[in-house]
């Protein structure tokens, strides 16, 4: 049978996590919240009880269509008819397992545990059903628990399972809950490889409310964007730049909103460029709205410019309401490592959830990455990196923040999703003579964001060809005598060309984008 793993109950009868609750009930309340699939666990009962309490469960899970798998115990899987057992490293091994359910129960679900590349290609190549992958975070739940691998150890091991043709189905386990199932689900995929669910223990058999436990993380889960293909573009259809007038009339189209939690300096300009390029912007820096306007379907710019303890706040509530229902997060991390406050304030946003675009100048991205000297205000100040250098921290930055894209902007600009990475050299220098011009491309970005959720880099990319290409054509207008009368010139061009990307498309030709090799 075709076992949905999306979320893998696995019990525990502990005073410390079931309490005095009575176990068929709490397994019952996280079913009917969307547990698909439950492993009985008990390490301390006898037999009789191991055998009974199974066969309670039995009825239950079976009354709901999901199948039962036994912990560590071939016997009592075999004693009740459950569909399949659990085991670990050290426990009876695979093959062993194997041949004495052949014959008692030949289509059973046969887990195994894995914490390594090796334990996981030995494992599917004997024909493990299924892995469960850990111990992903800290836990207290089990006291035994090898290594903690973290998101970047379960990559690798899908990765080389992929790689070696081994389509065994995956989920983690370990310290996973509401606050970081999507963090998980999201920093554990490349390319098209994803965990095909989680396993929980804590998280529902010790919530007050199993069944709301559940469905929140069963929401949580579905709200999390598909998978980002850019890998499988080819690097022609970057630099061709067909796409752009294209991804400019859909925004056009759809009038994203925009919501900004933005510095207060340049409000009314982002307002007024977000407008420009079809957009819907709401400047709203209150976090307790943000969980309505996420249902809206936009996308949340957090821009740090005037950060305060209370605005830090409101962020978090807002990052929280936009992750849960699915909706695009860009982060401008202005000045983040111009004052311990800010740096301080950094660490907060970035634990508080995830971010499809972080855009910042290169000392804002270099304290991203934990290399830069003291900014000194929101300035970057100037670099001795090579533009080389810089593309591989911009990369490394993008495949730290799993499924993040990473604007570095500059003279050159850099964009990476952490496997392509390209310069963009459009823009003109006034733009660096208006306050606000890096801020107002966050809010562009994020507006083609909420339209373009199936590829972050091309979206990021779109905009940033609009915003930059449209500041080169406004300073040719005959009345430009400098930065104050560019200004309204280039959200007149801005407009413009949004009004018709597709009908002249000539502006495209303008821009320059290159794509960052490597071996060069
Ligand atoms: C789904 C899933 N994954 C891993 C484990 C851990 O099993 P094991 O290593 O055998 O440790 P114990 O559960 O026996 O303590 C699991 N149970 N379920
Ligand atoms: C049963 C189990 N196996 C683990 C492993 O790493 O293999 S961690 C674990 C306990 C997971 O409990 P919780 O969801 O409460 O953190």
């Amino acid at each position: 049978m075709a076992v949905d793993y999306t979320l893998y109950l696995v019990t525990d009868s502990t005073p410390e996590i079931l309490g005095d609750r009575c176990l068929a009930d709490v397994v019952e309340s996280g079913i009917k919240g969307g547990v698909t699939v439950v492993q009985y666990r008990n390490k301390t009962a006898d037999t009789a009880e191991l055998v009974r309490e199974a066969s309670t469960l039995h009825e239950i899970t079976r009354r709901h269509g999901v199948p039962l798998i036994i912990n560590d115990r071939i016997d009592v899987a075999i004693a009740i008819g459950a569909e399949g057992v659990h085991v670990g490293q050290d426990d009876m091994d695979l093959q062993a397992v194997q041949r004495i359910l052949r014959t008692s129960l030949p289509n059973a679900i046969i887990g195994v545990s894995t914490s390594s590349v090796e334990e996981a290609l030995t494992a599917a190549r004997n024909g493990a059903t299924y892995l469960g992958i850990g111990t992903v975070f800290a836990t207290s739940t089990k006291k035994d628990t090898k290594s903690i691998i973290g998101a970047i150890g379960v990559q690798k091991i899908l990765t080389e399972l992929r790689s070696n043709s081994l389509n065994t189905p995956c989920v983690c386990i370990g310290g996973v809950n509401a606050s970081n199932v999507q963090q998980i689900l999201r920093q554990s995929r490349h390319d098209d490889v994803a965990l095909d669910g989680v396993a929980v223990v804590s998280a529902i058999m010790a919530a007050p409310n199993p069944s709301e436990a559940s469905q929140n993380l069963r929401n949580l889960i579905a709200a999390l964007p598909a998978i980002s293909r850019t890998q499988s573009l080819g690097l022609m259809q970057i630099t061709n730049l067909s796409f752009v007038p294209d991804y400019i009339a859909a925004v056009v189209q759809r009038k994203p909103l925009c919501h900004n939690m933005i510095n207060t300096v340049v409000q009314t300009m982002a307002a007024n460029m977000a407008i420009a390029i079809g957009g819907s912007p709401i400047m709203s820096g209150n976090g307790a709205e943000a969980a309505d306007l996420a249902k809206l379907g936009g996308s949340l710019v957090i821009n740090m410019g005037t950060v305060t303890p209370d605005s830090l706040d409101q962020y978090v509530k807002a990052i929280s309401a936009y992750n849960a229902a699915g909706n695009p997060v860009l982060l401008d991390p202005v000045g983040c490592g111009a004052t311990e406050l800010r740096k301080e304030a950094l660490q907060t946003v970035l634990t508080a959830g995830l971010f499809d675009v972080i855009k910042g100048n290169e000392g804002e991205i270099a304290t991203i990455a934990g290399t830069s000297a003291q900014q000194h205000g929101v300035d970057s100040a100037p670099s001795n990196l090579t533009l080389r250098q810089k593309a591989i921290m911009v990369e490394e930055v993008a495949k730290r923040c799993g499924g993040c894209v990473v604007v570095m902007s500059g003279a050159v600009d850099i964009v990476s999703d952490g496997y392509q990475t390209v310069f963009v050299r459009n823009g003109h220098e006034y733009m660096g003579l208006v306050t606000g011009s890096g801020c107002c491309l966050g809010t562009v970005i994020a507006a083609f964001l909420a339209v373009h959720r199936e590829n972050k880099l091309l979206a990021t990319l779109a905009a940033l060809l609009l915003y930059e290409i449209a500041a080169e054509q406004a300073t040719t207008k005959e009345a430009i005598r400098g930065p104050g009368s560019f200004l309204p010139a280039w959200i007149d061009t801005l407009y413009q060309i949004a009004q018709s990307p597709e009908s002249d498309q000539s502006w495209i030709k303008g821009g320059k984008v290159e794509v960052f090799q490597h071996s060069r």
